[in-house]
């Protein structure tokens, strides 16, 4: 018996939601949300899936009320506001820094055992918020963004190699935001070949450059941020949590030195299993990623100075 509680009914917490639901990731899903009804409708709306997609998920809806939500093994926290075109990440930190401080108090204080996937923005500052407000041990505070970049990074590298999706390979480290995020070339693969045999220099850096303002393209084409590949991400890492996968996924991850960096949620690679991030993998960087990677991370700490100006820590 497993339980996951995702926090915001919204886009990207309904799909995550479903995604678990159709893939059986948990015998039960809550969904909870300040807006009255929105959760048990769509619990309701997707519970009425299960025949059709054969299914048999726990699905429960509701408003506002921890109590339901106790003992969860998993809570995903989607809660917040989206960007809207022209926006960044980081412009969402006032409402959603606030949003974070009062779901955390009652995640754990219902789920205290739980391992806790950040999901909203601007995620990594709000990964290092979760961590501070919560108390708890590193391991269980975990940021959603570097799986999402790296899915986005290996469909741009598809199209630019002209090789099948599946059999490419990438990954994003660093921060989540258009500028922070370090897409690494020297890395991607197709099945384990470098991706400069099968592409150019320009195609590929032009691959680098669409993941980085991959968020951003989505924002301006549907007027919100997206939510299908976000709410799959999310899922995917509860999956490999539950199921003890230990898969290795770039993610938001407290740091103690790894990197080079101390006192900081960023994105690196880790084994994610059923005790959260059970270890941080080591990469050899190039000397110009080394030099990316030290920029991302002072980027991200200054929105996290942020946090102390409107006094959220
Ligand atoms: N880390 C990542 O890779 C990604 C992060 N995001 C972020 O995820 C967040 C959610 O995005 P969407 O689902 O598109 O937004 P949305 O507006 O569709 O949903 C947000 C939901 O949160 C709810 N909410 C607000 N305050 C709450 C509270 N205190 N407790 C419970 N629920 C509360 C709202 O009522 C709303 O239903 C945004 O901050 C967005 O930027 C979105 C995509 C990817
Ligand atoms: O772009 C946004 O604001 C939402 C997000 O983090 C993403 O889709 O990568």
């Amino acid at each position: 018996m497993s339980k996951v509680t995702v926090v915001g009914a919204g886009a990207v917490g309904a799909t995550c939601a479903n995604v678990m639901a159709c893939r059986e990731v948990a015998s039960e899903v809550v969904l909870i949300d300040i807006k009255e009804g929105l959760s048990e409708g769509k619990m309701l709306d997707m519970y009425q899936c299960s025949t059709l997609m054969d299914f048999d998920t726990k699905l429960v809806g509701v408003t506002n009320d921890y109590k339901q939500t106790a003992n969860s093994d998993v809570v995903v926290i989607t809660s917040g506001i989206p960007r809207k075109p022209g926006m960044t990440r980081e412009e969402l930190i006032g409402t959603n820094a606030n949003i974070m401080k009062g779901v955390i108090e009652n995640v754990v204080k219902y789920s205290p055992r739980a391992i806790i996937i950040v999901v909203a923005n601007p995620m990594d500052t709000l990964t290092y918020l979760a961590l501070k407000a919560s108390g708890l041990p590193k391991n269980r505070i975990i940021g959603m963004g570097g799986a999402l970049d790296s899915a986005r990074f290996k469909c741009y590298l598809a199209k630019a190699t002209g090789a099948n999706i599946n059999n490419v390979d990438g990954m994003v480290i660093g921060g989540h935001g258009d500028t922070t995020m370090i897409p690494l070339l020297s890395k991607a693969s197709v099945n384990g070949v470098p991706v400069t045999q099968f592409a150019s220099k320009k195609k590929l850096e032009e691959a680098v450059a669409s993941t980085m303002v991959g968020g951003a393209t989505l924002t301006k084409l549907i007027g919100t941020s997206a939510w299908y590949a976000p709410g799959a991400a999310a899922s995917m890492m509860v999956e490999s949590i539950l199921h003890d996968q230990k898969k290795i996924v770039p993610c938001c991850c407290y740091l103690e030195g790894e990197y080079g960096q101390n006192d900081i949620c960023i994105g690196v690679p880790a084994v994610i299993g059923r005790k959260g991030i059970e270890k941080i993998v080591k990469l050899d960087l190039t000397k110009e990623e080394a030099a990316k990677f030290e920029a991302s991370a002072a980027a991200v700490r200054k929105t996290n100075q942020v946090l102390h100006e409107i006094k959220a820590l």
